[in-house]
């Protein structure tokens, strides 16, 4: 049945739910998370109100919202056609048509753009960066056309740590763009090892991630290096933070686990040792950024 057939049978309350999973809300709370502690840490060096930080979480909480429904209204064909996001929003004519979905999504934008602006241009500059690289050129330009999408297009992966330094500082620093450095080096363990694990769905509406379109074994030793490379970056981060115990403790053991777990999936590859991989990868940032908070909450 088509979604615009299927779009009267449901209710008030599914479609209020509806424009709430349209944002992709486990990914804006993640993603919000990683501009606390940049946030916290400028506040330690610079004139901070909490008036200040509660408007900087409410405008990367909607840009990051916004961004993901937009998305959603620009992938509607795909997560139509896709077994994984077919009972999204938009293919199951819970929002219809779709584009109340990209109204609502540039509505949250705009007014998280208004709440940047009240901070500092350069705050402002980063929440529209990120919708303009996130849905320019991953969704839009990218996602179906390259292999590599996801290391330009997730550029703007990093651009919530980023903000929550620049929200409090207004300009930018080398540690908080280390610590978004860090978010985009993780992405492609975050995302490669879910496609290994709808290799299939992907290949299927042509979206050409990296697993699609090249051996696994090649696809898991580019993941590989890239996981390397984020706990290199990790300690480093450390380092020049002068961070203390506890995220030198939560570094080592989430960056052991995340390398381990990597090395069993070349080692062992399999959809479910790929799924564990996906499953393991939002609780690895969450850990790490967790501990840079409570450390500098400690100082
Ligand atoms: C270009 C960059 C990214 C791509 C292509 C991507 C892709 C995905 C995909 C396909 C899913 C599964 C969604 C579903 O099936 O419902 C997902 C889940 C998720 N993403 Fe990402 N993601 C990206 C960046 C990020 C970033 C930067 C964050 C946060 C810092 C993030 C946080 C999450 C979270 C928390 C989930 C849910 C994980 C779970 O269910 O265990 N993602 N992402
Ligand atoms: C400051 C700011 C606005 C930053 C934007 C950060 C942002 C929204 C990054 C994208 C996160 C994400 C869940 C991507 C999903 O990719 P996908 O669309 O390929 O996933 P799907 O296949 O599940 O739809």
């Amino acid at each position: 049945m088509s979604a615009e057939a299927r779009a009267g049978e449901w209710s008030r309350w599914d479609r209020f739910k509806a424009y709430v999973e349209v944002t992709k809300p486990r990914s804006v709370f993640l993603l919000v998370f990683t501009s606390l502690p940049p946030m916290l840490l400028a506040a330690q060096n610079y004139p901070f109100s909490w008036g200040q930080g509660i408007l900087a979480l409410w405008a990367v909480t909607l840009a990051c919202a916004g961004a993901n429904a937009v998305s959603c209204y620009v992938d509607r064909d795909l997560d139509a056609a896709m077994i994984r996001t077919c009972h999204r929003p938009i293919p199951s004519g819970r929002i219809y048509p779709p584009e109340k979905a990209l109204y609502w999504g540039l509505l949250l934008f705009f007014a998280s753009l208004f709440l940047g602006w009240q901070l500092n241009p350069v705050a402002a500059l980063c929440l529209g960066g990120g919708m303009l690289g996130y849905v320019g050129v991953y969704s839009l330009w990218l996602k179906r056309r390259s292999a590599w999408n996801i290391i330009l297009g997730g550029l703007a992966g990093g651009l919530p740590a980023l903000f929550g330094w620049t929200a409090v500082s207004g300009r930018l620093d080398l540690l908080p763009l280390l610590m978004a450095a860090l978010v985009v080096l993780w992405i492609p363990n975050h995302i490669w090892s879910l496609a290994i694990f709808y290799r299939e769905d992907y290949a299927r509406v042509r979206v050409p991630m990296l697993p699609v379109i090249t051996t696994l074994g090649k696809a898991l030793h580019c993941l590989l290096l890239t996981v390397v490379l984020m706990v290199a970056l990790s300690l480093y981060i450390g380092y020049l933070g002068d961070w203390g115990y506890i995220y030198w403790i939560t570094a080592l053991l989430t960056g052991g686990a995340a390398l381990g777990l990597s090395v069993y999936v070349v080692l062992r590859p399999s959809p479910r040792s790929a799924w564990l991989l996906f499953k393991f990868s939002s609780p690895y940032l969450f850990f790490i950024f967790l501990a840079m908070m409570l450390d500098t909450l400690c100082r």
